[in-house]
């Protein structure tokens, strides 16, 4: 309720200030809603109408009906077109953008997206389809971002911060040795892929160094839950075609372990990438997992990976105790047959969740990754 409370003030706060600077650009329509989409579009009037220019203050659909031109193409001053491109990483207000047709360029933001971005730190993020201005040949500036869809996020000091946007599978990719297959922690990306309605793909990579058979029933007990679960070997090229396939067309984030080949992946499936394989030094490493800089890989055909140092490994940012099993696809059916409302499904009485874990209904292995994550994570950090 605080919560709600204070994100209401936050938008008036927001709404004011920005108010205050149309009127100061002399932006023409009302802004009073602050969303992306009508922020991109007063972005436009401004252009159009162009500052402390009275006679060229027009609306995006005059300039379109009286010049039958293209309004982005800013009217009464020349500048090069729109480009159609995504971004591939965010520092500070700068971004590097992949256009459309292959060209790497180095944007800043244009100074109203920037003040969005002061005021709700995601103005531009990875992921995001945007519209530049390309300047001299690696520069230019975003002036118009597309609404977003499939973000992957976290809340901090009670503000949302996007990581990756416009994004279709989360990639999990672990190993079935070196290091060993760690199901509890599949058990906790699969929680997060559910929270951003993002689908999973469970990767069991490095599969030629074990009998696969030995992780036949871990993999099956994911997909009765209808996730894809892949056995495949960078090393000898098992299953790397139909990981190509799945991936074609769709963005991924990557998400796993250090070790895990996830590089090494990447590598078989868009052969070219050369991306380094495991050379890293235990410090180096380190310094690798505070870097806040992401990557995106293009696929051939269509379709892009990001790896994003943030969503490698995930930690359990928002989840409480008490969401957990309603985001657990085989706990949820059960977690309203409770005797308790509240029910947490650990030590409570009259137990559906339990009940059902007792005669095999629910995986035991998966329950036992649910008391673990609930007692040695979420309620531990409560106390
Ligand atoms: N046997 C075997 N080894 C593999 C396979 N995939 C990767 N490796 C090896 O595993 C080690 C780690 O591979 P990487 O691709 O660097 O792993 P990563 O997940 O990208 O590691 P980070 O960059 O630290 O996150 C390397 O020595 C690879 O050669 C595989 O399918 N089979
Ligand atoms: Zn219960």
């Amino acid at each position: 309720m605080a919560k709600k409370k204070k994100s209401k003030q936050a938008r008036t706060e927001f709404r004011k200030h920005h108010q205050g600077r149309v009127r100061k650009s002399d932006l023409t329509r009302d802004f009073n809603l602050g969303d992306q989409e009508r922020l991109a579009d007063a972005v436009k009037n401004e252009r159009v109408s162009g500052k402390g220019d009275l006679t060229r203050r027009r609306t995006v659909a005059d300039a379109k009906a009286s010049s039958g031109a293209d309004p982005n193409t800013a009217v009464g001053r020349t500048a090069s077109p729109l480009v159609p491109g995504r971004v591939t990483c965010v520092y500070g207000l700068n971004s590097i953008v992949l256009t459309d047709d292959g060209q790497r360029v180095e944007c800043t933001i244009r100074q109203i997206l920037k003040s969005l971005s002061i005021e709700q730190r995601s103005a531009v993020v990875a992921g995001d389809r945007v519209q530049i201005r390309i300047e001299d040949e690696h520069s230019g500036t975003i002036e118009h971002v597309e609404p977003r869809r499939g973000v992957i996020s976290r809340t901090s000091r009670g503000q949302q911060h996007i990581l990756v946007a416009n994004v279709d599978y989360l990639l999990i990719v672990t190993s079935a040795a070196e290091p060993d297959l760690k199901p509890a922690l599949i058990d906790r990306y699969l929680l997060t892929a559910q929270q951003c309605s993002l689908r999973p793909i469970v990767v069991i990579n490095k599969i030629d160094l074990v009998d696969p058979a030995s992780y036949q029933q871990v993999a099956a007990v994911y997909a009765t839950m209808g996730i894809r679960v892949l056995m495949t070997s960078a090393e000898s090229g098992l299953n790397i075609e139909y990981l190509r396939a799945l991936l074609h067309g769709k963005q991924t984030a990557l998400s796993g372990q250090s070790g895990v080949g996830k590089s090494s992946l990447l590598n078989a499936v868009q052969p070219g990438l050369g991306l380094a394989v495991a050379t890293v030094s235990r410090d180096n490493q380190k310094g690798r997992h505070t870097t806040t800089a992401s990557r995106l890989f293009p696929i051939d055909g269509g379709g892009a990976v990001f790896d994003t140092p943030g969503i490698r490994q995930f930690q359990l940012w928002d989840i409480t105790a008490e969401e957990v099993a309603g985001l657990m696809p085989d706990l949820r059916p059960y977690v309203s047959q409770c005797r308790y409302p509240n029910c947490l499904h650990l030590s409570e009485n009259e137990c559906a969740v339990k009940d059902a874990v007792a005669d095999g209904r629910i995986d035991a292995r998966r329950y036992d990754s649910y008391c673990h994550l609930l007692e040695d994570d979420l309620l531990l950090a409560k106390k």
